[in-house]
């Protein structure tokens, strides 16, 4: 089970003066331990931002981010995270891209090799250990990226975006791949998307944030049955909670 995350009246402007751009908060919000909790809101809302605060790469301006009770103020490295663009380099395979991530963490790859060919053969890429990323498809790029961000067992996740570029088939196949994941063995997530549907799909709790400067103004509980397949996507419950969140976002003046 994940860290429970405490986001205390946490804001960040950039730059000072007549320059000052008010990016984020302030926010408060409890991330609780092993719930999947997504972000929705409009383009540069300052979701990113809250990413890289809650990451520890980034200082607030004011408040603070708390894990288990523990004030964030370096990197952690104990957190899984993916981006929208993915972190692979081009010079490694992609077996050796995901033991990047163990060494860069002081860990032997070769005494989790079971463990990164398992992560690959969970997303169907145990046939493309040995390729670069070149010769992947932008799917499997973040399909691998996604073992990346796994393979050091974190119990928190931190996901921005990262199936924003994907086409469609793809981004539901992997959905499928972090629900599983995430029953399994329920770290805490933080998700961050521009997509409604793929929020009361996958979580837990459905964060909607304001137009810049973002703020939390509704945490939506999503109470529907696990697992979140096509048929509780075709129930009744599920458009409702889609219906209503379009809702509060027509009246923002986004959609
Ligand atoms: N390093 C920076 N310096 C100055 N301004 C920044 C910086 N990073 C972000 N901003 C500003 O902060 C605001 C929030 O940006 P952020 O990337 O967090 O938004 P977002 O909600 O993630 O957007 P999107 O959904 O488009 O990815 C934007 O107005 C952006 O221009």
């Amino acid at each position: 089970m994940g860290a429970t995350i405490e986001i205390r009246s946490l804001t960040k402007t950039f730059g000072a003066g007549d320059k000052a751009v008010h990016a984020f908060g302030p926010v408060d919000l409890t991330v609780e331990a092993g719930s999947f909790v997504s972000l929705l809101g409009p383009s540069g809302c300052g979701k990113s931002t809250l990413m890289l605060m809650i990451a520890g790469l980034l200082e607030p301006t004011a408040g603070e981010v708390c894990f288990d009770g523990e004030r964030v103020n370096r990197p952690r490295t104990d957190i899984g995270i993916m981006f929208q663009d993915n972190t692979l380099v081009p010079w490694r395979t992609v077996a050796g891209n995901v033991a990047l991530q163990l060494e860069m963490r002081g860990l032997d790859p070769k005494a989790h090799a079971g463990r990164i060919a398992e992560l690959l053969r969970s997303v169907k890429l145990e046939g493309f250990a040995g390729r670069h990323p070149y010769e992947l498809s932008g799917g499997m790029q973040q399909r691998a990226a996604f073992c990346q961000a796994l393979v050091h067992e974190p119990e928190t996740l931190l996901f921005d975006e990262p199936l924003g570029k994907l086409d469609a088939m793809t981004r539901e196949s992997i959905r499928g791949d972090l629900q599983s994941l995430w029953m399994k063995s329920r770290p805490t997530v933080v998700f961050v998307t521009h997509s409604i549907e793929e929020a009361v799909q996958l979580s837990s709790v459905v964060c909607v944030v304001t137009p810049r400067p973002g703020r939390i103004e509704r945490v939506i509980e999503i109470d529907l049955p696990w697992p979140r397949d096509m048929d509780v996507k075709a129930s009744p419950a599920f458009t409702g909670y889609v219906h209503d969140i379009q809702g509060i976002f027509r009246d923002y003046g986004v959609l």
